[in-house]
């Protein structure tokens, strides 16, 4: 049996901590034999092999008597990237605490549980269901919507350097003023409105004009700024730092990309471009 869960890119723009989108980045967890002791093989130097792991760890805590496996786990998805490496463990972790324990859980309740330990539902949401989703936490539980799938193709550029999500938080600032925070929130609110009814004509310009946290997080994402100015001159609908960064997510046009690859490079912008979609399916199971 085989787990498939895809990546996702938070934010998009203003919408902080509650707009995410599934992307065609995979992560595959092998459930294989039984095992005396939980083993989980995978090629990535930083993440551990035994049940510490975050994906055993996070299927522990939805039930703690799971018989051990051996696993094996593939991943596209680049870690500490901003593009939903631990979103994409803890969904894998919570689909094998389903299928192992038999717990039939529903998209409700992974959602619940998911969010729960992430905190915020900007990645784990996509990552379940797929697609563009909106959520948040309102009186003590979280509500995710889905909003109309975006008609584009997307460009990651994915720097070489990992930036963690604590770390990007920690750039922000503690507080907003209530004339920042209601403009901020007025600027997500039209975007909302503007996915909801395909309005690309104003989408764009709204996604590029977040007031949360682009800013403050500029300083360790230097390219940000001239890898949007060049999707302007491609004709992309916009650009954004993806989640926490520090990859930087462009909304374009397939037939775009070449030449928005080709000014990047002219640039001196030449660490990896991902061209990637949106994803519709969010996690999957095979037998
Ligand atoms: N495939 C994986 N298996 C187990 N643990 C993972 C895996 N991928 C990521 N992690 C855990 O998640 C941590 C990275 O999380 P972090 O929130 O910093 O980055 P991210 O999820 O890639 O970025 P973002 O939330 O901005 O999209 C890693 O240090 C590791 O502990
Ligand atoms: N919304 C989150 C995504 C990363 O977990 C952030 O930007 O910090």
């Amino acid at each position: 049996m085989q787990i498939k869960v895809p990546a996702s890119s938070a934010n998009l723009g203003p919408g902080f901590d509650s707009i995410g989108m599934a992307v065609s980045l995979y992560l595959t967890l092998d459930v294989l034999e039984p095992s005396d002791e939980w083993v989980i093989d995978h090629d990535f130097d930083d993440l551990p092999h035994d049940q510490s792991n975050m994906i055993i760890d996070t299927a522990l805590k939805i039930k703690a008597d799971l018989p051990p496996h051996h696993l094996k786990m593939q991943s596209a998805i680049p870690v500490a990237h901003g593009l939903g490496s631990s979103s994409s463990a803890i969904v894998a972790g919570i689909e094998l605490a389903n299928v192992l324990g038999k717990l039939q859980l529903s998209n409700d309740e992974k959602v619940a549980i998911a969010c729960e330990i992430e905190g915020h539902p900007d990645n784990v949401t996509p990552a379940i269901l797929g697609g563009l989703v909106i959520g948040t936490n309102v009186n003590g539980h979280f509500d995710a919507i889905q909003a109309p799938l975006l008609p584009y193709a997307l460009a990651a550029y994915v720097p070489s350097y990992n930036l963690k999500t604590a770390d990007a938080r920690a750039a922000l600032p503690a507080s907003l003023t209530l004339k920042q925070a209601t403009h901020g929130s007025a600027i997500a609110n039209v975007l909302v409105a503007g996915l909801f009814a395909n309005r690309y004509d104003l989408v764009g310009e709204l996604m590029e004009a977040d007031e949360f946290h682009e800013q403050p997080r500029a300083k360790l994402v230097p390219e940000l700024a001239k890898i949007r100015e060049i999707g302007h001159e491609a004709g992309a609908l916009a650009t954004y730092l993806s989640g926490a960064g520090p990859t930087v997510m462009t909304i374009i046009d397939k037939q775009g990309i070449p030449r928005f690859k080709q000014l990047l490079l002219q640039a001196g912008l030449s660490d990896p471009l991902l061209e990637i979609e949106p994803d519709t399916e969010g996690v999957q199971v095979v037998d």
